[in-house]
């Protein structure tokens, strides 16, 4: 392995990573960092935890370093909490430059973004729908002088899934200059790479780490066969066991649904487990507390959907738990890449019911590695069954009475309107039913100009 000082990093670059006790490059950084600093685009492709974050960040702020202006780079991710991560690295690892950065993501208040944006930080981090969103209604800042475009987890940005991000790549595109460098990367980069050669137009450097397989050697990586009506009582006897033998474990699970991720903390919290939640349907202010509270292991653990699923790097993290098996191997390699980072141990268990054996094969085969089943003494899972059950139905019961499903069936409908499939006024019935639902009115009754237009949206 290389020096950093060998791949052309400036001494004070090198000094700020010693204090962040990153005295070494890893592969990822070794392969793309020379290319970054030579101005060719960058393609990096290294499994999760590997560095992949500082392998940009450190190119960018030299560059920064010898021409400084703003706004200098522009990052796109996919999440909130890993923009607000991203920019924390650049801020400390930037710190001697005195480094301005701006966070631009949805949920947050868009009036401070705008001033912040106006002000021309060196580095701008986004969400794609909401720096979108300020490219479409304000002209106080401009984005035609970047140096650098970055896409972090590059591959879920380009892809078509449930939250589409193409249209509002195309805005930002369209207003960022032709004469920049792109760098494009994640631990999935192969799956969608001819999308993203496209993206990076100036014939990209490509780098992928060689092995044959897609998960870290430090994951041991576990399955759990389960009917699917015993699969709580299972979770509840792995951490039971889990936190009787490790103090100092924190541990992620997986869930499916944000409605699945708010009963299984609920049913955790009655067992007293010290279990927090992160999921898209809580206001992002609770996002960020939860976050910070897992990271600093005030909770040891987090029940999460795929919002959580990449990026995140919490050192702590020894375990993570997919109580749905995933549908696609790729969310396989980023839920269990949480764990197992920078070199560390970990081990991941999916609980997988019979429906799921198709997922698993896939899975495997994708990793080209096979789950080992995870050592269960059935007998002490079958001696809790009833009372977990029991609590569950109990949390679910509690939770229907609270208007969680309403919530959701508003931001549903809220995010038809910002899609543009439905009107301005269907949008203010959406306000003002919520207003009246919440104050026990009889909404249908005073305002029968806008039912007709609910029929035909809810028909949809
Ligand atoms: N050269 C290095 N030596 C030791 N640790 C490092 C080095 N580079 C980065 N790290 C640390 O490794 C951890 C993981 O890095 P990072 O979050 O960039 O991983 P990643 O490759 O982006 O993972 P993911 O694919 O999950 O996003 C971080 O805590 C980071 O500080």
């Amino acid at each position: 392995m290389s020096e950093f000082s060998s791949l052309g990093l400036s001494d004070w670059l090198i000094k700020q990573c010693k204090q962040l006790g990153i005295s070494k490059p890893t592969p990822v950084q070794e392969n793309c960092m020379p290319a970054i600093l030579q101005g060719r685009d960058c393609m990096g492709c290294a499994k999760t935890g590997s560095g992949k974050t500082a392998a940009f960040v450190l190119p960018v702020l030299q560059k920064l370093s010898e021409d400084p202006y703003g706004i200098f780079c522009l990052v796109l991710t996919p999440t909130r909490e890993l923009a607000y991560q991203i920019a924390e690295q650049f801020r400390v690892l930037g710190k001697p430059l005195g480094l301005r950065d701006c966070i631009v993501v949805g949920g947050m208040d868009m009036v401070a973004q705008a001033l912040e944006l106006s002000n021309q930080p060196h580095v701008v981090v986004a969400t794609p729908g909401r720096l979108a969103d300020h490219i479409r209604g304000s002209k106080t800042f401009s984005l035609s002088r970047i140096q650098f475009l970055i896409l972090d987890e590059a591959d879920r940005l380009l892809e078509q899934g449930c939250t589409d991000f193409t249209k509002d790549l195309e805005v930002i595109l369209g207003v960022l200059p032709a004469k920049r460098q792109t760098l494009l990367f994640s631990a999935t980069l192969t799956d969608t790479l001819q999308e993203l050669k496209n993206i990076a137009m100036n014939k990209p450097f490509f780098w992928e780490s060689k092995s044959e397989t897609r998960t870290v050697e430090e994951l041991d990586q576990r399955y759990i066969l389960t009917p699917e009506k015993v699969k709580d009582a299972y979770l509840v006897h792995l951490i039971q066991t889990f936190t009787d033998e490790h103090h100092d474990w924190s541990i992620i699970i997986f869930t499916n649904t944000c409605k699945n991720c708010q009963i299984l903390t609920m049913m955790l919290r009655e067992f007293n487990f010290p279990t927090i939640s992160l999921h898209s349907m809580m206001k992002q202010k609770q996002r960020f507390a939860n976050l910070a509270k897992f990271k600093a292991s005030v909770y040891k653990i987090l029940i999460a959907t795929d919002v959580a699923a990449r990026g995140l790097d919490i050192p702590t993290v020894q375990v993570v738990i997919n109580h749905n098996t995933p549908g696609l191997p790729k969310t396989y390699i980023h839920r269990v890449g949480r764990t197992a980072r920078a070199g560390r141990n970990g081990v991941s268990i999916t609980l997988v019911t019979q429906y799921d054996i198709h997922l698993v094969h896939s899975i495997e085969e994708q990793i080209q590695t096979k789950l080992k089943e995870y050592p269960v003494v059935e007998k002490e899972v079958h001696k809790i069954l009833t009372q977990v059950n029991v609590t569950r139905r109990e949390c679910e019961i509690k939770l229907e009475s609270t208007d969680f499903d309403e919530k959701k069936e508003i931001n549903k409908r809220k995010q038809m309107i910002l899609e543009g499939k439905a009107s301005y006024f269907l949008a203010e019935y959406i306000h003002v039913s919520a207003l009246f639902k919440k104050n026990k009115c009889n909404f249908y009754n005073i305002m029968p100009p806008f039912t007709h237009e609910r029929r035909r949206i809810t028909a949809r």
